[in-house]
């Protein structure tokens, strides 16, 4: 039987949301699992919970404005509790691919600022190996030319994304190349490299920042920590 991934995503988020305790600071991930989160958080919020949210993106800034989740300017916080985000492809020992939705240079900071990273997927996202999925890098526009060479010398064929017949734009006006370098080996040693690049201004393999998956399989959850 096919699964419904959309309702994994939503039993991931429903776990994920009762890790949330009142006066916490609370990163609020991008993309479908994310929005169940977000929603989730916002019917506990309409109930009585205190927290503050954190956004990775304009537009989970406007669903949680929408659901009046009290938000935080990520400039006035030191340290955000806990995030809830989705991811593209993780592996068991907490490796992932971010970027489907475009937000990964947010979702890295955010992230980056966080005590507790909880990653919400559907079954589909487990893999061996990272790579299957295209890895998503965000590039200033000028230098879009030079990085995609930089990324063809390092094995990587890169494609810059689109949104109907013109460049996507990320939330800091910058365009995505969406990278196959196959099967990646060495996640953190290309993590590393491509930060060496000039123009590169984020990537969306995540080493080292997750603490926990929780994966949605039929009707019930899986965790990796
Ligand atoms: O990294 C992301 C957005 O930049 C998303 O978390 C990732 O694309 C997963 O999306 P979805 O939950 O819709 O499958």
């Amino acid at each position: 039987m096919t699964p419904n991934l959309d309702r994994e995503k939503q039993l991931a988020a429903q776990q994920a949301v009762q890790y949330i305790q009142n006066d916490q600071i609370v990163g609020l991930g991008t993309g479908s699992s994310a929005v169940h989160a977000v929603q989730a958080i916002g019917r506990l919020v309409q109930e009585g919970l205190r927290i503050q949210g954190v956004p990775t993106s304009i537009r989970t800034k406007e669903l949680a404005e929408s659901l009046n989740i009290p938000l935080l300017d990520i400039n006035e916080v030191e340290a955000i509790d806990l995030t809830i985000d989705g991811a593209d492809e993780f592996t068991t020992d907490l490796m992932l691919i971010k970027g489907g939705g475009g937000a990964l240079l947010r979702e890295k900071i955010v992230a980056s600022l966080t005590r507790r990273q909880i990653i919400i997927t559907d079954s589909s996202k487990k893999v061996e190996k990272l790579g299957k999925f295209k890895l998503p890098i965000e590039v200033i526009p000028f230098a879009s030319h030079y990085v995609m060479n930089q990324l063809n010398q390092r094995g990587g064929k890169g494609v810059i994304r689109t949104s109907g017949d013109k460049p996507f734009l990320t939330d800091q006006g910058n365009y995505i190349v969406d990278t196959d370098f196959g099967l990646i080996d060495d996640p953190a040693a290309l993590a590393h490299e491509l930060k060496t690049i000039e123009g590169l201004v984020g990537h969306g393999l995540f080493i080292n920042l997750t603490h926990e998956v929780i994966m949605g399989m039929g009707d019930t959850t899986q965790s990796f920590r």
